[in-house]
């Protein structure tokens, strides 16, 4: 069974840690929640997150991350260490100690999305990404990982029709989301036995069909 590490030595957390990944706009608040009323229908004690935030500190850094004020430029490393910052504290507070209890976490992105945004769209390198990744998780991986993957206009449409004001990420130029979307993929094909890849460009019951099956497969493989 392939469990969670901490501190380099193997250690098998009970819970099971899924994360749902991809570009804005291609529908994971949507299949999230469907995520977890699936796993609770089946008497699985689920934690619903989200990466950045979390924990009430990692919310405040989630704040002055995606705060569109243009008052004082956020620079790349203050932000990729921002991130992790708030990771490390969601993983000490949430995350493991649900593992360890035996709940599932189930996360709106998680460390792919660094290699996304920061990596892809920032252009950071991933060496660098890996340097801290394995600092902060100490060898803890998500079991799973749900990458949503769809053209970046069509997503930017969901987003415009949704009506939010945009934050600070949101506000980026397209050949950005392009270069986020490029990443994601890329890790996909570095981790095939993680991550599947749901086309999200469909009509929700489609996606929700296949999130389904993937979700019935992994059980079936885990118990
Ligand atoms: N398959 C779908 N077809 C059409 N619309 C969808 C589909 N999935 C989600 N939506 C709609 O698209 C919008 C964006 O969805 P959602 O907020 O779940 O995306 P997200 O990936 O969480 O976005 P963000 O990255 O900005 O947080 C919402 O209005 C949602 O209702
Ligand atoms: C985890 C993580 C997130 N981001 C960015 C990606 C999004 O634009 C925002 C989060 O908002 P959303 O509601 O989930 O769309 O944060 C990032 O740049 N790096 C990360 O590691």
């Amino acid at each position: 069974m392939a469990g969670c590490m901490h501190n380099e030595t193997q250690h098998r957390y009970p819970g099971r840690f899924i994360t749902l990944e991809g570009g804005e706009g291609v529908g994971k608040s949507t299949n999230l929640a469907m995520v977890c009323e699936f796993l609770e229908a089946r008497g699985v004690e689920v934690i619903k997150t989200r990466e950045p935030g979390g924990t009430s500190r990692s919310e405040a850094i989630r704040h002055l991350l995606l705060d569109p004020s243009e008052e004082e430029p956020l620079c790349d490393d203050a932000e990729l260490l921002l991130v992790f910052a708030a990771r490390a504290q969601h993983l000490d507070r949430k995350i493991r100690p649900a593992l360890a209890r035996g709940a599932w976490v189930v996360c709106d992105r998680f460390t792919d999305a660094t290699f996304a945004y920061q990596g892809g769209g920032r252009g950071i390198d991933a060496s660098r990404i890996e340097r801290l990744e394995t600092f902060v998780q100490q060898g803890l991986q998500p079991d799973l990982t749900l990458l949503l993957d769809m053209p970046v206009d069509a997503a930017q449409q969901r987003v415009i029709q949704r009506g939010i004001e945009r934050d600070r990420f949101e506000r980026e130029h397209a050949a950005f989301f392009d270069a986020v979307r490029h990443a994601y993929l890329k890790r996909a094909s570095e981790a095939p036995d993680r991550f599947v890849i749901i086309d999200a460009s469909r009509a929700l019951a489609d996606v929700q069909a296949d999130i389904r099956n993937c979700l019935d497969t992994r059980l079936a493989s885990w118990s």
